[in-house]
């Protein structure tokens, strides 16, 4: 039963499961014991390489004297680096074993073996880490009552001491504070003044080790410029840093969220009880650097103001606190300006390929019609999505840019020959923006708008599964010059785009329609031409009109695509309707490929 060097944390705790399901207890406890000291003797040289790297680095005297271009923080990446490459080569833990996987991280995280270990120790008779396995998986999991009853039942067993089931994940300030409040109950001062002053040191360090574990790798999931992706990362673990109170403040199950505060609280006391007046101002002081109103504290301050021995300079605040409190302001500031401009794309499982992506920019953008409204099922209009000025950039790339056919294997009145079809798509718009013919604020906006139209799809018609986009296309419609005023025929014949409508009334999915087409939007452009509207009829020949939808810019119509949504355009009798057509899928086989290389262009 020898500790296993090649098994990395994940395979010991793999094994410690399989050895539980098949009822092989000693294999299970050696397994997800060894499991639990590797993730820990990991992390541990994980986040001391990290935090002395860090420090080495800052104090390192710059190649050059005067910060030029931010170079400084370059140079101290680049020395950070060289260190953390020596450190993990040197450290024998960090040399022997693989990295841990973010999902890895995760069991480990969750307390996950405790979950296995508190029944192999039962089965073994060690009804003692039995308990303090069950508390300990508790302790992160306060709601999982089989947990709670499994620790109901050891807790009744004669061989188990209720008072010694300790919580084996504890970080030290979770017994230095819980010393310090025993202390205090017995009014034993002195005790309480040690107690606090070192669980304040312990909470301090267990943070900066959290912190330093949520500097790890991040998968950005394509592959953004140099400072895009710097912003990215820095950001994903920036979230994870500030995650990091939840779990210290997490006494074996009971939240303090004033956790760290308090200890300057009780601090200022036991220093007035033990006559240590700067200490007690002190930590007066500190206090209020973390909760500026409190009224409590505010007093007594005037109260020790008052005092003839005090002098105003013992007012100041820790230096621990005065520094933790900044960086706290600053990096809430930080996530309050991210969450506020930018939106967060959550592409899949995890939080990993969280990136920063522009928060939708027309906020009154909102559903105007529904099913009922428009006298059919699965569909919709809503309307704002683009302000005036973003149709106008939107209609000048079309009227630049957009050629005839395009996006219709190049015939140019591919639906009716009273008008002419000129379109853009994504792709053609990415290269127009590498070669230099446009700006890459106008394939945002075409990549955006889109994007944002499809989630408010998604959320609209409940959609659980990926979708994808299969093709965006921007077209303008224009009559020929010959077209006479009184014509009779569509812009766009009544059809279904996923399957062949027939003269019987069936749709068959079949070639050349675009079977795997699942859901349509339009959004429309512009409004000054004649005719143009889109119709939903009952039948193939538009003797059962449905309903109208008249274009206007910021307009979005979106249904299913199937034969439950026969639609057609009426025709444009005079002017240009310009408008995007957006198709999804299910199928990712059909993804629209172009729009992941013009995001490319962009970030
Ligand atoms: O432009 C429109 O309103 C509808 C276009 C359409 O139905 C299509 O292209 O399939
Ligand atoms: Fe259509």
């Amino acid at each position: 039963k020898e500790y296993d060097e090649d098994e990395d944390c994940l395979i010991s705790y793999k094994r410690g499961v399989s050895a539980y399901l098949e009822n092989n207890f000693d294999e299970c406890v050696t397994k997800l014991e060894d499991g639990l000291k590797k993730y820990s003797n990991y992390t541990q040289a994980l986040q001391s390489c990290r935090i002395k790297c860090k420090e080495d680095a800052e104090l390192a005297d710059p190649l050059y004297a005067i910060d030029l271009e931010n170079m400084h923080f370059y140079e101290k990446a680049i020395r950070n680096t060289l260190c953390l490459m020596r450190c993990r080569k040197n450290n024998m833990v960090l040399a022997t074993s693989t990295s841990v996987t973010p999902e890895t991280d995760q069991i480990y995280q969750d307390a996950k073996p405790y979950e296995y270990l508190h029944l192999c120790y039962y089965q073994k008779k060690e009804y003692q880490k039995a308990a303090s396995s069950a508390f300990t998986y508790l302790v992160p999991h306060p709601k999982d009552e089989l947990m709670r009853k499994s620790l109901q039942f050891y807790s009744t067993l004669s061989e188990v001491d209720t008072s010694s089931i300790v919580n084996y994940e504890a970080k030290d300030h979770v017994y230095l504070y819980a010393h310090g409040l025993d202390a205090y109950d017995k009014k034993d001062w002195k005790s309480v003044e040690n107690n606090m002053e070192e669980s304040l040191i312990a909470y301090l360090q267990a943070e900066e080790n959290c912190r330093a574990l949520c500097e790890g790798p991040f998968n950005q999931g394509w592959f953004p410029d140099l400072v895009p992706s710097i912003a990215n990362h820095y950001t994903f673990s920036l979230k994870c840093k500030r995650k990091c109170p939840l779990k210290l403040n997490n006494l074996n199950g009971q939240y303090h969220e004033d956790l760290l505060p308090s200890h300057y609280h009780y601090l200022q006391y036991v220093y007035f009880k033990n006559n240590n007046l700067k200490s007690a101002c002190q930590a007066a002081a500190s206090y209020v650097l973390f909760y500026p109103n409190d009224d409590t504290m505010r007093s007594n301050i005037e109260y020790y103001k008052k005092l003839p021995k005090v002098e105003s300079s013992f007012f100041i605040p820790r230096p621990e606190a005065a520094q933790y409190v900044r960086r706290l302001t600053y990096e809430k500031r930080l996530l309050h300006f991210i969450d506020t401009e930018y939106k967060f794309k959550d592409e899949g499982e995890g939080s990993q390929a969280e990136v920063l992506t522009l928060k939708n920019y027309n906020p009154n953008f909102d559903l105007f019609m529904n099913d009922e409204d428009l006298n059919g099922t699965k569909r919709f209009v809503a309307d704002g999505l683009f302000t005036q000025h973003e149709c106008n950039t939107l209609l000048n790339l079309a009227k630049k840019y957009a050629l005839k056919g395009d996006g219709y294997k190049g015939v140019a009145s591919p639906h009716t020959s009273m008008e002419t079809f000129e379109g853009i798509t994504i792709g053609r718009t990415a290269l127009l923006l590498h070669f230099g013919r446009i700006k890459s604020k106008q394939l945002y906006l075409y990549l955006k708008s889109t994007d944002y139209a499809k989630k408010f799809l998604e959320e609209y018609f409940d959609i659980k599964r990926t979708l994808y986009f299969t093709y965006t296309h921007l077209v303008c419609r224009t009559p020929i010059v010959e077209a006479p005023i009184n014509r009779t025929d569509f812009s766009h014949a009544i059809h279904a785009d996923n399957c062949n409508i027939l003269h019987n009334g069936v749709c068959l999915k079949t070639p050349p329609a675009f079977t795997w087409r699942d859901y349509s939007a339009i959004i429309y452009l512009n409004n000054n031409f004649e005719g143009g509207e889109l119709t939903f009829s009952q039948d193939m020949f538009g003797k059962t009109i449905q309903s109208n939808v008249k274009p206007k810019c910021g307009r979005m119509v979106a249904f299913s695509s199937g034969f439950e949504n026969l639609h057609g355009v009426k025709p444009v009798k005079s002017g240009t309707r310009c408008a995007i057509a957006l198709w999804f899928t299910f199928n990712q086989k059909y993804e629209e490929k172009s729009r992941n290389i013009a995001y490319k262009l962009i970030y």
